[in-house]
Parts: structure tokens; C-alpha cells; sequence
């Protein structure tokens, strides 16, 4: 970390040059904000105009004009969430013999003068990357690097990291001003948002940032280490680097809980970005958003790999045959296809290599096709039975019988008689129902419902899955209960193995459909080539084809990718990524077949029974020995005093991890009180006011109020909400605005509070499935200050507060 002290010489000389700096600088930051505004307006007026009607076939005009249009729309929303903060940094490379270096500003979004030269370099381009990456170590070819506080529009403050003074131009090197510029951003009071540190990014953080786009990349960092900030600027910076690829195909970031997505969400599009999903596990299955969570002990079952083999199990168990056969009432006859052919009926359906829903229809054709065949046999029989009697007696004449042997030679039915035999059937309800029972059509919520609300199906599919009975019993629960997280993955596999409904009405219209967007995407491409459009790299002809099909709203590659299951990523970002299990990586792999992901967490802090122990544990199967890890050692966001107490604790919990190292040694040291729930209401005012007082304008100077949460045990969360009934409660996004929020440990996970109060250390220890580690998440939330407030003993894991 390159902090640095700035030369102090005559105080009042530097005051004066730091006054001329700020007002150089100004000059050049208003002209940035007005190229802002202009580029602003003129992307406003580009959308407000339309599509414009242009010359060539009606398609090829909507089309050009779409395309306009859409650029148009990104651009502006591109700019609209850069305005605070635009500018934030400025590198001074080295004069040499040819002259002095060059001089760049860094900012959230690249800006051109009029003259197409560049005014502000995208934090994300190569540029931009020695603001990023230069050490007083190894400075590059950089003189200086300096960053520029704004509030709103205006220059308030510039900090300065000179590398070499003799590479200064001389009139610089009298504006030499600084204070450190990560300690002034770290010490700002919280907001309940997360927001984007593009002006003060590590090196460290910034490999993670600019790694390569494949294969998988685990950063593993204890709390504070801003895995999260780096994973989301991430995010931001493939985006930009590789636009062909993910703009098609999206990038999906899962996250722990929906508050700690809202918490998260305002970064992207901050720095630039609007096209990402954000999903939790729970939602990682179209039309269902999973909150509920279920008991460790049946989190862990349902966790597990097992799981996926269950479910195998369940589907096949629905793939019946009866044991003497099939017999249907049909038009008062009695229809039957032998227990040999339904099996092998059976066979042959599931020989295919398709889903279960698919293999019926192969499945129902055979059994139709025997029980047409049965049907006419058993007419022919009847029809033939008077001729057979007047045969038996000798009576009939030779022409008749020679008729009667031909027609056994030839089939009962030709094909044509069998196709409306079959269609006959299949419209009787009785037939309907009895092939229904042998192999039904389902869909994974009907599968699942059925399977949970039998134990003894459960124990019987369970054994040849691998679980024991005990095991399979606690999956048990009544039709109706609502999905729980841990189902999701497993709905997810229901819906791989089962398959979508597809009606032949329905195979059809995809058929038409396909063929309709081929016409298309031909003519699209020809546009493109005419325009020149290809040259820019800008959109794909299926992208324009799927835009402006006539029917429906066009959809962004974010809601379309959310709508479907099968939907594959370009890259996905999973955070606190230690809590999956093994079925949800099975869902989240799924979901990006070219293995680019960004795995970001702390093996330190799981908090799930059937969460990670080590990542191997979890990637191996997908990436063995392929996946490469980063390690962030820093913590930016809690102060030493606390991450001493935090440490003994991580001693005990997880001996082989070392906890990361704070930046801050600032703040008052925590403290432990021996005191009642009910005396919460003073210590939560007194806290407020401490940190309410404390808190101090950062970058852009945003003053904010103080945050504060009481993270509690289950034990004692009715009595806390009792004692706090203004505070707001649990995982919730509103919660975040509210100055104080009670939660539990596991629904702190990944956020932070400018004070925090733990009330029952002891009951967090003992309810964690995993011991101590939710104690240690709940400890390192603070950035300032800490309280534990604890009516029995301190548990001897906090012994240093006593
Ligand atoms: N380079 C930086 N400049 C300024 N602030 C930073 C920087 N890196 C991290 N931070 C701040 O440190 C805090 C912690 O970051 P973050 O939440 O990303 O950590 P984390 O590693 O995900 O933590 P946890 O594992 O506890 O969830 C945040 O407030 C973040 O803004």
C-alpha cells in the first residue's frame, strides 16, 4: 500500500500552493462535468428523436434506427450513475529526454473533448491501470499519482503520491499536497449502501480486479479484506474489457441474502454497469424467490450430492409398470398390454437420451400403439367368430376361405388406421388416467411434493440413494410448506431430469419461430455490413433479430437471463461463496458450462452446516487442480483494537486460518458490559450519538448519519426487539435504511456498521452448527466501535474484554 506523508516545509507557502492546485485543477474538472453534461444532453435528444425513419425496406430502417436508439439509451444510462465522483485521480508519468510525460485523469467513465482527444480515462482501461498499481517500491513509469476529492462539482482536496520529484515538471512539483487518501475514505461513516472505492483501489485488489475473464478464480481474504468491493469492480471491469462476449451472455453475481444484494447494488451501476443480474441461491430457479431457510441438520441432507441421486431415484420410481399387465376398459371391452410389453416399453423410453417428460411420449406411443392393436385383434376375433363356426361345420365356400387366409397374411391396422386408433385411445378418459398412473407428466414441484410427503418413499428411494433412513426422514414435511433455499438446487435437478412440457402444438411454434429469426438474423447481418456497423463491434445480428421481434417489449440480455433456466452465463460471481453447498454449486455450475467464474469468500467464516470446509472440497469436481486463488491479506474496514478480540476467537475456531491485517489502529478499544437486555435502549442511544457525532465527510464529503446494529442470539431475539421496538428487523433491504437494525449473526454476513452491539456471545457460540464462527462474522461488522453486552459469564473465547 503506497501511503504516503507529504512534504511539510512552510505551512503557509503550502497552503498557498495548495489553494493554486486545487483552483488548476478545478479548471480542468468543470470542463470534464460540461463534456459530461453535453455528451448527456446529446444521448437524450438521440432517444427522445426515435428511431429515424431512413431510406431502404421497413425492416432495414427499424433496424438502423433500433440500433441508434439502443446505443443511445446504454450510453445515457452509462452516464447517469458516474456523476458523483466523476474525477478522482490524476497520473503524472515521467518527463524523459523527449519531453515531459504525460499527464492522465482518471475517472468513472472515459471522456473525449471535442477534438476526439481524451479527457478522462476509464478507471477500467489499460491507461488507467498504474493509478492502480504503482508502489513507491515499484512506481513504473509514474512521477506522481494524485487523487481529487470532490463534493458535488467541486474540487475540495488533493492528496499526492510523488514517486520521483525530479520527474516533475517544475511547476508541479511546487503543488505537491496529500493526506492519505485511503485512510480519509476509510474513516467516513457508513451509509447502509456499499459504495465504490474505484479512487482508492488496492494493488492487491486490483489483480483480482483485472484477472483474466477464464477459468475460475477463488479469492479467498478474511473480513474486511473488501473480497466484495473487489469481486463487484470485477464485475465492472470484464464488462468493459470483454463487452463482446458478456453483453451477449450476461454476467449472474449470486450473494447471501437479499439484503446484502440491495446493500451491494448501487455499485455497479455507479461505476458504469447496468447489465447484471444479482440472485441469490433462492432465486437461482425461475419463478421462485426461496427465503426461508431450513434446520442445519436437514440443510446439511439436502446439501448434500446424495441429494441429486434421490431425486434420480424419485424420477425413475415414476416410471411404472404393473405387474400383470395393463387392462383398460375401453367401449365395454377389456383392453390389456402384457407386463412384458409395458416393460419393455419402458426400456425403450428411457433408452433415450432425453428427459423424463420426453421419454413419455415414446412410452404412451408404444402402450397406445398394443392397445390399438388389442382392440382390433379382439374386433377381429368377434367379426370372425360366426365364419369360424359355419368353417367348423364344413360350410364354407372355397373362394370365402381363400379370402379369410389372405387377410391373415396382411396387418390388422395400416398405418393410417393406426395413427386414428391411437388418437382414439388416447382422447378416452379411462386410457388417459391408467397411462397417467404408469408414467405421468411432471413438473418438479409436483415431484417434489410428492417425495417429501412420503416416508416411505423417502426411505426406500433414500436407501438406493445412499441415505440412511434417519437421513431420509428428516427430508419428510407436509404437501404445501413453502421452498426453503436448500430446495432450490434440487428443484433445479428435478427440472434437468423431467424437461420441459413440450406439446407438439408447442415444438411447432418454436419451429416457425426459429425459422422466422433465421430470416431475420440474415437480413440483420446484411444491415450490419452495409452500416459498418460490424467494425464497431457493437451488436450482433441474433442480438438485433431477437430486438426487435414485433411481438412484445425488447428484453435486456439481464431479463432474459433471469427468465430462463437454462440460461448460460458469460461469467458468474459468487460472494460469500463459503455457504454453498454441494447441490448449490451443482446449480451455479450449471449455469456457466465455460467454467469462468469468480469465487469470492472466507473459508474462516462459514456459517452453514453444509458449507464449505475448503474450496478444493467444492471445485475440484468441476475444475480439478484448475482453479487459482488469490488471497487478500488487508482489512480496511475494522479498526485493530477490535480485530485483536477477533483474532482470539479465530484462534479458537479455526486455528489454520490467520486473521487479515487491520490498515486502521484508530478508534476507542471495545468493551464488554455485564448488563440486561433491557438496559439496551441507553447503550443503542449513547452509541448513535457517539457515531453520529463521529462521522466525517470522505471522498465527495458525503456527511452521513451513524449506522448501528445489535447482533444478537436466537435465544435472546425476542427480548432485544422487546427491549428495541423502533429498531427495524432481520434480512430485510429496508432494514438498511433504518439507523438501527437487530440482526442475527447469520444475517450479518457481509455487512458493516459503524457501531455494533453483540448481546449473548456465549448463545451465538453455542447455536452456530459450525461454533464460533458466527461469533467472529459478528465481531468484525464494526468499522469504529463494539460492544458486547453479556448477562451470564463472557464466554473465555472473549476473555481478553473481561
Ligand atoms: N481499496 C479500498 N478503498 C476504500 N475502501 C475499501 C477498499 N477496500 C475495501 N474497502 C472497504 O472495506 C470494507 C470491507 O469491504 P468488503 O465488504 O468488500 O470486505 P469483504 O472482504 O467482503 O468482507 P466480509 O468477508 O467481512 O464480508 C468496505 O467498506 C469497503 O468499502
Amino acid at each position: 500500500m503506497g501511503l504516503r506523508q507529504a512534504d511539510a516545509v512552510n505551512p503557509e507557502r503550502e497552503e498557498k500552493s495548495r489553494q493554486a492546485a486545487i483552483r488548476a485543477e478545478q479548471q480542468y474538472v468543470s470542463r470534464v462535468y460540461s463534456r459530461l453534461d453535453a455528451e448527456r444532453e446529446s444521448a437524450e435528444t438521440a432517444l427522445r428523436a426515435g428511431p429515424a425513419a431512413g431510406g431502404g425496406s421497413a425492416f432495414q430502417a427499424r433496424l438502423e434506427g433500433a440500433v441508434a436508439t439502443d446505443e443511445a439509451a446504454r450510453r445515457l444510462a452509462r452516464l447517469s450513475g458516474v456523476e458523483h465522483g466523476l474525477c478522482f485521480g490524476r497520473i503524472d508519468h515521467r518527463a524523459d529526454a523527449d519531453g515531459p510525460g504525460d499527464t492522465f485523469y482518471i475517472g468513472r467513465v472515459g471522456l473525449r473533448d471535442e477534438n476526439r482527444e481524451p479527457l478522462l480515462i476509464d478507471w477500467r482501461a489499460e491507461a488507467a491501470r498504474p493509478f492502480y498499481t504503482a508502489t513507491s517500491g515499484a512506481p513504473g513509469t509514474l512521477a506522481r499519482r494524485r487523487h481529487l476529492h470532490l463534493r458535488d462539482r467541486t474540487v475540495v482536496h488533493l492528496d499526492d503520491e510523488v514517486f520521483d520529484l525530479e520527474g516533475l515538471a517544475e511547476s508541479e512539483r511546487r503543488g505537491i499536497v496529500g493526506e492519505a487518501a485511503l485512510l480519509a475514505t476509510l474513516r467516513r461513516g457508513r451509509t447502509g449502501r456499499m459504495s465504490d472505492v474505484v479512487a482508492t483501489i488496492q494493488e492487491e485488489q486490483d489483480q483480482v480486479i483485472r484477472s483474466g475473464l477464464h477459468g475460475v478464480l477463488v479469492v479467498q481474504g478474511g473480513p474486511g479484506t473488501g473480497k466484495t468491493v473487489a469481486a463487484l469492480h470485477r464485475a465492472a471491469y470484464l464488462l468493459y474489457t470483454h463487452r463482446d462476449v458478456l453483453e451477449r451472455r450476461g454476467v449472474l453475481i449470486v450473494g447471501p441474502n437479499a439484503t446484502f444484494l440491495r446493500y451491494i447494488e448501487q455499485v455497479l451501476p455507479g461505476l458504469g454497469e447496468t447489465d447484471v443480474v444479482l440472485a441469490t441461491v433462492g432465486e437461482l430457479y425461475p419463478g421462485l424467490k426461496a427465503t426461508a431457510a431450513d434446520d442445519p441438520a436437514i440443510a446439511v441432507v439436502k446439501g448434500d450430492l446424495r441429494t441429486a441421486d434421490l431425486v434420480r431415484e424419485a424420477v425413475h420410481d415414476r416410471q411404472r409398470v404393473p405387474a400383470d399387465g395393463l387392462r383398460v376398459e375401453v367401449e365395454g371391452l377389456t383392453l390389456t398390454v402384457d407386463a412384458e410389453a409395458c416393460e419393455r416399453a419402458r426400456d425403450r423410453a428411457r433408452g433415450l437420451r432425453v428427459p423424463h417428460n420426453i421419454q413419455r411420449r415414446r412410452f404412451v406411443h408404444d402402450l397406445l400403439e398394443a392397445l390399438a392393436v388389442d382392440r382390433a385383434e379382439q374386433y377381429d376375433r368377434i367379426m370372425d367368430e360366426p365364419l369360424e363356426e359355419i368353417a367348423k361345420n364344413g360350410g364354407l365356400p372355397g373362394w370365402l376361405q381363400e379370402l379369410i387366409d389372405e387377410a391373415e397374411d396382411t396387418p390388422l391396422l395400416d398405418e393410417t388406421e393406426l395413427r386414428m386408433a391411437k388418437e382414439a385411445l388416447w382422447h378416452d378418459p379411462a386410457v388417459r388416467t391408467a397411462l397417467d398412473a404408469l408414467w405421468p407428466e411432471l413438473t418438479p414441484e409436483e415431484l417434489l411434493t410428492d417425495l417429501y410427503a412420503d416416508l416411505d418413499s423417502l426411505t426406500r428411494l433414500g436407501a438406493r440413494a445412499g441415505l440412511s433412513p434417519a437421513e431420509a426422514a428428516l427430508l419428510r414435511r407436509p404437501s404445501g410448506a413453502p421452498w426453503t433455499v436448500s430446495d432450490v438446487p434440487i428443484l433445479d435437478e428435478a427440472a434437468d431430469l423431467l424437461g420441459k412440457d413440450d406439446s407438439a402444438a408447442r415444438a411447432a411454434r418454436r419451429r416457425a419461430d426459429l425459422a422466422r429469426r433465421e430470416a431475420e438474423e440474415l437480413y440483420a447481418r446484411e444491415v450490419i455490413q452495409t452500416t459498418g456497423l460490424a467494425d464497431l463491434d457493437m451488436v450482433s445480428a441474433a442480438d438485433l433479430a431477437e430486438r426487435h421481434h414485433d411481438d412484445g417489449p425488447p428484453l435486456t440480455t439481464a431479463q432474459r437471463a433471469m427468465a430462463d433456466r437454462e440460461w448460460a452465463y458469460g461469467h458468474v460471481i459468487v460472494d460469500e461463496a463459503q455457504e454453498l453447498s454441494a447441490m448449490a454449486w451443482r446449480t451455479v455450475m450449471k449455469r456457466v458450462p465455460t467454467r469462468s467464474l469468480t469465487v469470492v469468500g472466507d473459508i474462516a467464516q462459514t456459517g452453514s452446516a453444509a458449507g464449505a470446509s475448503s474450496w478444493g472440497q467444492m471445485l475440484d469436481r468441476y475444475v480439478p487442480g484448475r482453479w487459482r486463488e488469490q488471497r487478500l491479506l488487508v482489512n480496511y474496514r475494522t479498526p485493530a483494537a477490535i480485530m485483536r478480540v477477533a483474532a482470539d476467537v479465530l484462534a479458537a475456531v479455526a486455528p489454520d486460518q490467520t486473521p487479515p491485517e487491520p490498515v486502521r489502529d484508530d478508534g476507542p478499544p471495545p468493551t464488554a458490559i455485564a448488563m440486561p437486555v433491557s438496559d439496551l435502549p441507553g447503550l443503542v442511544r449513547s452509541e448513535l450519538s457517539l457515531v453520529a457525532g463521529d462521522a466525517s465527510g470522505g471522498i465527495g464529503g458525503a456527511f452521513t448519519e451513524g449506522r448501528l446494529a445489535v447482533v444478537t442470539s436466537t435465544a435472546r431475539h425476542a427480548a432485544v426487539l422487546d427491549a428495541l421496538p423502533s429498531a427495524a428487523v432481520g434480512a430485510t433491504p429496508e432494514a438498511l435504511d433504518s439507523p438501527t437494525v437487530v440482526l442475527t449473526a447469520q444475517e450479518a454476513k457481509g455487512l458493516e456498521f459503524d457501531s455494533v452491539v453483540i448481546v449473548d456471545p456465549a448463545g451465538i457460540v453455542t447455536e452456530s452448527p459450525m461454533g464460533g464462527q458466527d461469533l467472529y462474522v459478528a465481531l468484525t461488522r464494526a468499522t469504529r466501535r463494539l460492544t458486547v453486552v453479556h448477562d451470564d459469564d463472557l464466554p473465555s473465547l472473549l476473555a481478553s474484554l473481561a
